[in-house]
């Protein structure tokens, strides 16, 4: 079976401090660890099965116990009733094989291993007899110093890839190292320190599981029923899964026949069938989360407790499902008793106005009523209660979070939407919370999350047009508005595709000329020196629209690179007068400051316009040809791609052509492209296409503006 190794607490009497090693297990626990493993080598096998047996009582079945090396206590206090999952073994310590005969084919059993001669040994084992590896001391650690030098995280990656077991990290890890941990490939991580010194293990525990949640995306398991209608039950969960960032599994506890006007029958295959399915799952799959719908009856109910019993995953989300929005039952009255035993397995239970009386066997008499049954119901059970006032009458739908152990308890208002589109809301919302959980969202923000999600597609619902009772809600509504279903083409694309676009522009000023005559050398002084001195125009202009850019950058690393290449823009115009439009160059005032020829004034026209506009990414799109076609040509330029003379020291332009073939510059084209076709990534399909058409815009001006120099008026003009 596979298991969910997120995050262990390995205990030490010593880092408990005066807190001890008890009441550190119960707060971090409850924080969600999921794997407790007692580890004293102080502790004689008689001590340790007396705290086994006191940590059993503690932990209750809401997480797994195992005990470092001490095989014979594992198996004294199971003999005493505890609840002993498994052992935890070193190297040198009893065998593997000893334990699992021991402790049978259910029980967790961990291997330290650290090094290749390890991995070895492991696959030379019967298949099943070790379920995961301990793999560290990921630093240095002060609680194992017999420890070989740390891995570090890439050492610990390089294990894992070549393990043919789950690798839980192990040594110095702290809360901001489960991210990249779980990165690197870890099963799990294991806490010592961090946790038993911790002056809050249960909020300590929780950071640790947001951080290895984040980024990663959720494994989500519905046990519901099906809805042919697609509005609400399984159908609905794997929308809504999906919809808010999850992968979505689905096992059938029941079938309806029905459609938006009601239910007319109900099916329910034999429970061991629903085990079956279950069983199938936890093979194979670790899932992050669950969420529970209709459950038909009694018997059903108990199957999914054993299972959950057995496999605990860190996330169990209830919505008691016992009536339709129909009206029909979707749980007979045994099972709305058997329902209980779920509550207090569950970490948040959803459970709309009718519900709550049925779990509370109170009748309620409002809204308010409600909350104090449901902080009671929350601090007998330990689950936290998002109650439901969906059913409520008026024009207000609000839902209150109530989690008594946390001290929770925040009201979400909202008006009433006006539609029918109402069926499967309940199943809708219980799984989107699932999945927010699953992402690393603290329960107040999935619910707010959740009912932002759910609000918005209440109000599409009805555009959907399915069937004439309560339709259902349109669970995608808000991706497809958002334009977020079309294939965004990598950053990498963009960048073949552009240039590739511009080849016929590309070739276009190869074949220039002006272009040619500069390769080898043969180009007159008259048209560079018209060249120069519209060049030294447009850079000073140039810069005021980099400015431009710099100003309207979304992040302070892209303003800072528009800013200073608008300062280099501006030395590059005075390096041109200081340099070449001078007197010894046989310059006179009026050419370094010529008027801009047509080709000027168009380019600089079309980039002032483009800046007017005031939108970021077009505009950088517009200025990068500037960047991207000189880095090109000038380094082609300076290799003798168009012409051999153009490598020679003695060439009549070698200084002009070494400025353009610049390192620096090239690097600072490689920036450039890099935040503009990172931008056009993002972007939606309609402002990438106004992107792309100012990039070509300016590279047609760039192929004018080398064409200029010899062109009729512009020769007679120098
Ligand atoms: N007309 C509505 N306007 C706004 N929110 C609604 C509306 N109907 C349902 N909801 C939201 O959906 C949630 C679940 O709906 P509800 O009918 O109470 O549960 P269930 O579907 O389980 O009976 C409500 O708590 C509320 O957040
Ligand atoms: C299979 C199944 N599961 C749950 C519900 C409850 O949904 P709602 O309360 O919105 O009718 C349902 N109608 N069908
Ligand atoms: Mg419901």
């Amino acid at each position: 079976m596979i298991r969910d190794l997120s995050l262990h607490l390995v205990t030490d009497p010593v880092l408990s401090g005066s807190r001890g090693v008890a009441e550190t297990v119960r707060a971090a626990v409850s924080g969600g660890v999921g794997v407790v493993q007692l580890r004293d080598k102080g502790a004689s096998d008689a001590e340790t099965v007396d705290r086994l047996v006191e940590l059993s009582g503690i932990i209750d079945g809401r997480a797994r116990l195992i005990v470092n090396d001490q095989l014979g206590a594992a198996v004294s206090a199971r003999a005493r009733g505890a609840r002993v999952d498994g052992v935890h073994l070193g190297q040198g310590d009893a065998s593997v094989l000893r334990a699992r005969e021991l402790l049978g084919p259910d029980a967790l059993i961990g291997l330290t291993a650290n090094r290749a001669e390890h991995l070895d040994a492991v696959r030379a084992l019967p298949a099943g007899t070790v379920d995961y590896l301990g793999v560290g001391a990921i630093r240095p650690t002060s609680t194992k110093p017999d420890h070989p030098p740390a891995l570090g995280f890439e050492g610990f990656r390089a294990f894992a890839e070549a393990s043919p077991l789950p690798c839980v990290a192990i040594g110095g890890i702290v809360p901001d190292d489960a991210a990249a941990l779980r990165e690197a490939g870890a099963a799990g991580v294991a806490a010592v320190a961090a946790l038993c010194t911790s002056p809050d293990p249960r909020s300590t525990a929780t950071e640790f599981l947001r951080n290895w949640r984040r980024g990663a995306t959720p494994r989500v398991l519905s046990i519901a029923g099906s809805d042919p209608s697609g509005g609400a039950g399984i159908q609905a969960d794997l929308k809504s899964i999906a919809a808010n960032g999850g992968y979505g599994m689905a096992a059938l506890a029941a079938l309806t026949a029905q459609n938006t006007r009601g239910v007319r029958g109900v099916h329910v295959p034999p429970a061991e069938f629903l085990r079956a399915q279950l069983e199938a799952l936890s093979e194979d799959i670790v899932v992050d989360a669950v969420k529970l719908g209709m459950l038909a009856n009694a018997e059903i109910i108990e199957t999914v407790i054993a299972w959950i019993d057995a496999v605990r995953p860190s996330i169990v989300v209830l919505d008691p499902v016992m009536v339709a929005t129909s009206g029909d039952r979707l749980l007979d009255a045994a099972g709305e008793a058997a329902l209980r035993g779920l509550v207090e397995r569950a970490d948040l239970v959803t459970p709309n106005l009718a519900e709550l009386a049925v779990l509370t066997g109170r009748e309620l008499g409002g809204w308010s009523d409600a909350l104090v049954a449901a902080e009671a119901l929350s601090a007998e059970s330990g689950a936290a209660l998002l109650v439901k006032g969906g059913h409520l009458p008026g024009d207000t739908a609000p839902d209150a979070l109530v989690d008594a152990g946390r001290g929770i308890r925040r009201e979400f208002p909202g008006a009433r939407i006006a539609t029918r589109n109402t069926h499967g809301t309940g199943c809708s919302l219980s799984s989107a919370l699932a999945t927010r959980l699953a992402r690393g969202e603290s329960a107040e923000q999935a619910v707010a999350g959740s009912r932002a999600w759910l609000r918005e597609s209440l109000r599409a619902g009805s555009g959907l047009g399915v069937g004439s009772g309560h339709g259902p809600v349109h669970h995608f509504a808000g991706l497809w508005e958002r334009g977020g279903l079309e294939t965004r083409p990598s950053a990498e694309d963009i960048r073949e595709a552009w240039w590739g676009r511009i080849s016929g522009v590309r070739s276009g000023i190869d074949r220039l000329p002006f272009i040619t005559a500069l390769a080898d050398g043969s180009l007159a002084e008259a048209p560079f020196r018209f060249y120069l001195a519209q060049d030294a125009r447009y850079l000073r202009e140039y810069a005021r629209v980099l400015a431009e850019a710099s100003r309207l950058a979304p992040d302070p690393e892209e303003q800072a690179f528009w800013a200073e290449s608008a300062r280099g823009s501006i030395l590059g115009e005075m390096e041109l007068h200081a340099s070449w439009l001078t007197p010894e160059r046989g310059i006179v005032g009026e050419t370094s400051d010529a008027e801009p020829a047509p080709a000027t004034v168009a380019y600089l026209d079309h980039l002032r316009s483009v800046a007017f506009g005031g939108d970021y990414p077009e505009l950088i799109a517009a200025l990068l040809p500037c960047f991207w076609l000189y880095t090109d040509l000038g380094s082609r330029l300076r290799a003798g791609a168009l012409h051999p003379f153009a490598r020679d020291p003695e060439h009549p332009y070698a200084s002009w052509l070494d400025t353009y073939a610049d390192a620096g510059f090239a690097a600072a084209a490689e920036r450039a492209i890099g935040i503009v076709t990172r931008a056009a990534s993002r972007t939606g399909g309609e402002q990438r296409a106004r992107m792309l058409r100012a990039f070509e815009t300016s590279s047609a001006h760039e192929r004018s503006f080398f064409a200029a120099p010899m062109a009729e008026e512009g020769a007679d003009r120098a």
